[in-house]
């Protein structure tokens, strides 16, 4: 019976061992690797002792969409069904996302009806830019910056003020750098085949599109028929990484913890794993591992370390503020985000209980820094230096004059990946390497196929689906 090796102990990695046992199912052994003591990667809810939850890392998963559909289909198998808090649409938190300009907040369209108004900060109605993206040529090229597709097709306002911010919110990445072919997608499949954004998305609707089999999952009929836009868990996402664990305990997958591998090996369609003093010899790897942090693992070949080298991480410093009472906060919305043109060194801030309300709470998420993090804090920043910076942000913009009764400031090393432009292709490249070369090796999560967790548990998916066992 082949053993394969799961490296990190991330949701990506815990996710490709869970499908290595429920989809394969494979009956080798699975050993999982993990650096650090603890299981989860990003993911980290805490609760405070008086009962506060708190998300340090991502905080909903999105209910849309086929790695939605694939997230819930996971978390229905693991019957989480009854810990689950949907937010649907038409909550204040799906429809209120504002932008900070000059100091004030402007909730940006998110109607038919507000998009043929002009609202501040906007000059002219967002409709007249969709004009705009119909009456543009179509450029024919490989690849181009988000901010600089979105300016050409559909003018300075909407990049500005709709993608700069939203790239801040996502990636926590500048949208100048970051690729129009890796994050929008079907934006520029829409103007190669189509011409434009607009007449793409026109023809979409007119495209009969194939019936989705997850659809048949209950969770998921569930979450389409009530609407979800996203969710959370009662006791923070981390009940998702505790669940898997306990799964994977019961599959009998080796979890190893405090185990950093060292140098990986091929040899003879083998994979020789060194970890520490241990050398354990796998048929398969299937790499979880941050691109960063694979490409620190001695013994690859060069060509493979070097494109991973190349994929450039963000840094971003989390606050969270605890505030006693429910009504710190007057503006029911998402929250609110902070375009890089605007001299702040805040990327945004999260109403967390206004999506999922705590017991005579508010809690607030203040996120800094991203890819202008050293510039703004330098290399080393006290965690002092943040929350004072929080604080003020919120005292400023949301005139709360009050302390905070906890606070939590995390900074969270070089935490998103960044697909600038040629990303795509440098993927693909780097996995047709591994297969040219015979390396009986995949490569799976948020460096490569999508930063959000919904993504990073497909990517798991399609890296188990992809073995010949
Ligand atoms: C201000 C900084 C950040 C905020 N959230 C993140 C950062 C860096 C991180 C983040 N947010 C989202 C994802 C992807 C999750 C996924 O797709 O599964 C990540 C890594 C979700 C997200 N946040 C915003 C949007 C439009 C999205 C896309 C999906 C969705 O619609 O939920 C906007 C947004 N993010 C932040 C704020 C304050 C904000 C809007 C007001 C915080």
């Amino acid at each position: 019976m082949p053993t394969i090796a799961v490296l990190g102990g991330g949701i990506t990695g815990l996710s490709a061992a869970y499908y290595l046992k429920h989809l394969q199912p494979h009956k080798g052994a699975v050993i999982l690797f993990e650096a650090s003591s603890r299981l989860g990667g990003w993911i980290n809810s805490e609760i405070l002792r008086d009962g506060t939850r708190l998300e340090i890392g991502p905080r909903t998963l999105r209910a849309t969409g086929a790695a939605g559909a694939n997230s819930l289909a996971m978390a229905h198998h693991l019957g989480l069904e009854n810990k689950i808090i949907p937010v649907r649409y038409g909550h204040p938190t799906t429809r209120n996302r504002m932008i900070q300009v000059g100091g004030e907040l402007h909730t940006l369209p998110s109607s038919l009806k507000t998009a043929f108004q002009t609202t501040p900060p906007f000059s002219k109605p967002l409709v007249l830019s969709l004009l705009h993206d119909l009456r543009a040529a179509k450029v024919s090229n490989s690849d181009e910056s988000l901010y600089s597709f979105v300016n050409r097709r559909f003018g300075s306002e909407v990049a500005d003020y709709i993608i700069d911010p939203l790239t801040r919110g996502v990636f926590a990445g500048n949208a100048r750098e970051l690729s129009v072919k890796s994050l929008g997608k079907v934006l520029h499949e829409y103007e190669q085949t189509h011409g434009g954004v607009v007449k793409g998305a026109l023809m979409n609707l007119f495209t009969i599109k194939k019936k989705d089999p997850l659809l048949k999952n209950e969770l998921v009929r569930k979450a389409r028929t009530e609407k979800w836009a996203v969710w959370s868990m009662t006791s923070g996402i981390g009940t998702l990484v505790d669940s898997l664990t306990n799964r994977l305990i019961l599959d009998g997958v080796e979890i190893r913890k405090n185990s950093k591998v060292d140098t990986i090996k091929s040899d003879r369609g083998k994979m020789i794993i060194k970890c520490g003093s241990e050398i354990s010899i796998v048929d398969h790897i299937i790499s979880c591992l941050s691109s960063k942090d694979m490409s620190s693992i001695v013994g690859l070949n060069f060509q493979l370390k070097s494109f991973l080298e190349k994929i450039p991480f963000v840094t971003v410093g989390v606050v969270n503020l605890v505030y006693e009472g429910n009504s710190i906060v007057k503006q029911a919305a998402f929250g609110y985000l902070v375009p890089s043109s605007e001299p702040s060194n805040v990327l945004g801030v999260i109403f967390d209980t206004c999506a999922f309300p705590q017991e005579n709470k508010t809690v607030l998420t203040v996120m800094m820094g991203g890819y202008w993090f050293n510039s703004l804090f330098g290399y080393n920043p006290s965690k002092d230096v943040l929350l004072n910076a929080a604080i003020l942000e919120v005292h400023n913009t949301l005139h709360i004059k009050t302390e905070p009764c906890s606070a939590k400031v995390s900074i969270l090393q070089d935490c998103i990946p960044q697909y600038v432009v040629g990303h795509t292709e440098a993927v693909e490249n780097a996995r047709q390497l591994l297969i040219k070369d015979n390396v009986p090796m995949k490569l799976a999560g948020n460096s490569y196929d999508g930063v959000g967790v919904n993504d990073s548990i497909m990517s798991a998916r399609n890296a188990v689906m992809c073995l010949q066992l």
